[in-house]
C-alpha cells in the first residue's frame, strides 16, 4: 500500500465516523442535568448508568451527530443515506457510551474514574455496529477507526479539560 493510498483510507475512515465524534463531543459540551437512568439503581445497589449519562447530553449528541451526517450527505450527493447513517452512528455512539458506563458501574468504577480503552472505544464500537447496518465498511477500516479513535479521543479530552468543559483529562 502506497503512502497516498494509506492517507486516503485514513481520511475516508475519519469522514465515516465523524458524526459519532460530533455526537460524543456534543453530549459532553451540551450535557448535564437529569440523568438518563433517572437515578435508578441496579440490584447490586449501585447506579444503573450514573450521573455522567444525561437526557440532555444524549438528545443533543444524537441531534448534532445526525446533522453532521446530513451535511456530509450534501457534499456526497446522498443526503438521505447520510442522514440515516448520521443518525445510526450517533445513536450507536450514545448507546455505546451508556453501555460503557453500565459496565463501569458493574465493575464498581465510580463515575468519572478511568477505564482505559473502554472510555476511548465504547462509543466508537456502538457507532460502528449500528452504522454498519446502513453503510457497511471494510474490516481494515474498522481497525483504522478504532486505532485512530484512541488518540483523537485522548486529544479531544485533553482539549476539553484545558477548556474546562471536562473535570478530568481522560
Ligand atoms: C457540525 C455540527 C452540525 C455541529 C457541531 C457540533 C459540535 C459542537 C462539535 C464540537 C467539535 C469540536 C471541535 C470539539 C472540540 C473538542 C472538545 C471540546 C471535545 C469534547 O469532547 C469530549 C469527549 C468526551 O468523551 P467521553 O464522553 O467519551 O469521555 O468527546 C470526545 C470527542 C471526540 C472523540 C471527537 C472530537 C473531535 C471532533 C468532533 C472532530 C474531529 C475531526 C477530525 C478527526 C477530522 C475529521 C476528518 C475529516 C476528513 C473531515
Ligand atoms: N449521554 C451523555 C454522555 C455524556 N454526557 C456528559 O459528558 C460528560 C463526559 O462523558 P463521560 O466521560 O463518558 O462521562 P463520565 O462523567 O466520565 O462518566 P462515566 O464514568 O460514566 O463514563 C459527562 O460527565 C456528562 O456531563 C452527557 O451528558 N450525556
Ligand atoms: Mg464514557
Amino acid at each position: 500500500m502506497s503512502g497516498l493510498h494509506l492517507l486516503s483510507e485514513i481520511l475516508n475512515s475519519l469522514l465515516y465516523i465523524l458524526p459519532a465524534y460530533v455526537a460524543n463531543a456534543s453530549a459532553c459540551i451540551f450535557g448535564g442535568g437529569k440523568p438518563l437512568d433517572l437515578n435508578k439503581c441496579w440490584p447490586d445497589g449501585r447506579r444503573l448508568l450514573g450521573d455522567g449519562v444525561t437526557i440532555k447530553g444524549s438528545f443533543f449528541g444524537i441531534l448534532l451527530g445526525t446533522l453532521t451526517g446530513f451535511i456530509e450527505g450534501l457534499f456526497f450527493n446522498a443526503p438521505l443515506l447520510y442522514l440515516k447513517l448520521g443518525f445510526t452512528l450517533s445513536l450507536g455512539a450514545i448507546l455505546g457510551d451508556a453501555i460503557g458506563s453500565f459496565i463501569k458501574r458493574r465493575l464498581n468504577i465510580e463515575r468519572g474514574k478511568p477505564a482505559p480503552l473502554l472510555d476511548q472505544l465504547d462509543f466508537a464500537i456502538g457507532a460502528l455496529i449500528l452504522g454498519s447496518l446502513i453503510k457497511p465498511i471494510a474490516i481494515h477500516q474498522v481497525f483504522i477507526i478504532l486505532l485512530i479513535t484512541i488518540f483523537i479521543h485522548l486529544f479531544a479530552n485533553i482539549l476539553a479539560y484545558s477548556l474546562k468543559i471536562k473535570d478530568v483529562w481522560w
